[in-house]
């Protein structure tokens, strides 16, 4: 489902909605929440919100569980940390408990650390159907959401559910949740706004697959994922309607 919509502020003001709802809708029913959140710049101005009122009194932070999509391998002090980025427009304004909040980092090596991760997962998401309630994710211009990269072997994963790898172009280590856990999340949203998003929105949604070059195309979860997109990066696909 695509939701357009004039400016950032309106599209990250509906993302806030969308988090206020899953959160209150599955502490209703089963008593906590389980979140994950997207890096990059495209949910600042969301968090923005969500630590401001209304909202900040509408999350029910106390049965909050915050847990990340993907990060760059780096310390929480580290500029690139998607995680410093979510404590300081977010989590450091909202009363959750510390020990609810999970950051893909760790002195161990990566791929130690995202076994441990997906351990702890496994300890949070539940014993029958294991997911998250709700999953937040961003696209690159080049396609890639989490850190699911073009051309990368993390893209053939089936089994796991966190994988650390070093991407070569970047010249970093990135540790991700997969797509197969990824669809299993009871709702999906992605942020998605710019110009510079329109090409690969366009392959995305309505190009042929190709989930090797474009890998959010792999993100198909059981429930429809939702896309917050601005008038911006919806141009090429308003131009083929
Ligand atoms: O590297 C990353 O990039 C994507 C997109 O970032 P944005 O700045 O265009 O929002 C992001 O979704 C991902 O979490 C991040 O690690």
């Amino acid at each position: 489902m695509i939701q357009i919509f004039k400016d950032t502020q309106q599209l990250s003001q509906a993302a806030a909605d969308l988090f206020v709802q899953a959160a209150n809708e599955a502490v209703q029913e089963k008593g906590r929440f389980t979140v994950a959140l997207t890096g990059g710049s495209s949910p600042i101005q969301m968090h923005q919100f969500l630590a401001q009122s209304p909202y900040r009194e509408q999350v029910p932070w106390e049965q909050t569980y915050i847990f990340w999509g993907d990060e760059r391998w780096v310390p929480l002090t580290d500029e690139q940390s998607n995680a410093k980025m979510a404590l300081e427009t977010l989590l450091n304004h909202v009363p959750i408990p510390k020990n609810q909040i999970f950051p893909m980092w760790g002195k161990q090596e990566p791929e130690i650390f995202a076994q441990q991760y997906e351990e702890t997962l496994r300890q949070h998401l539940g014993q029958t159907e294991p997911s998250f309630d709700l999953i937040l994710l961003g696209m690159g211009d080049d396609g890639h959401t989490a850190s699911l990269f073009p051309g990368t072997a993390v893209l053939q994963e089936k089994e796991k559910w966190v994988v650390a790898y070093y991407l070569e172009p970047k010249q970093i280590y990135r540790i991700t949740l997969t797509a197969p856990l990824i669809n299993q999340a009871k709702k999906v949203v992605f942020i998605t706004y710019g110009e510079k998003k329109a090409d690969a929105l366009y392959e995305v949604l309505e190009g042929r697959r190709n989930p090797e070059q474009y890998p959010s195309q792999l993100i198909q979860p059981q429930n429809e994922a939702i896309w917050l997109v601005d008038e911006a990066a919806y141009r090429r696909l308003s131009q083929a309607k």
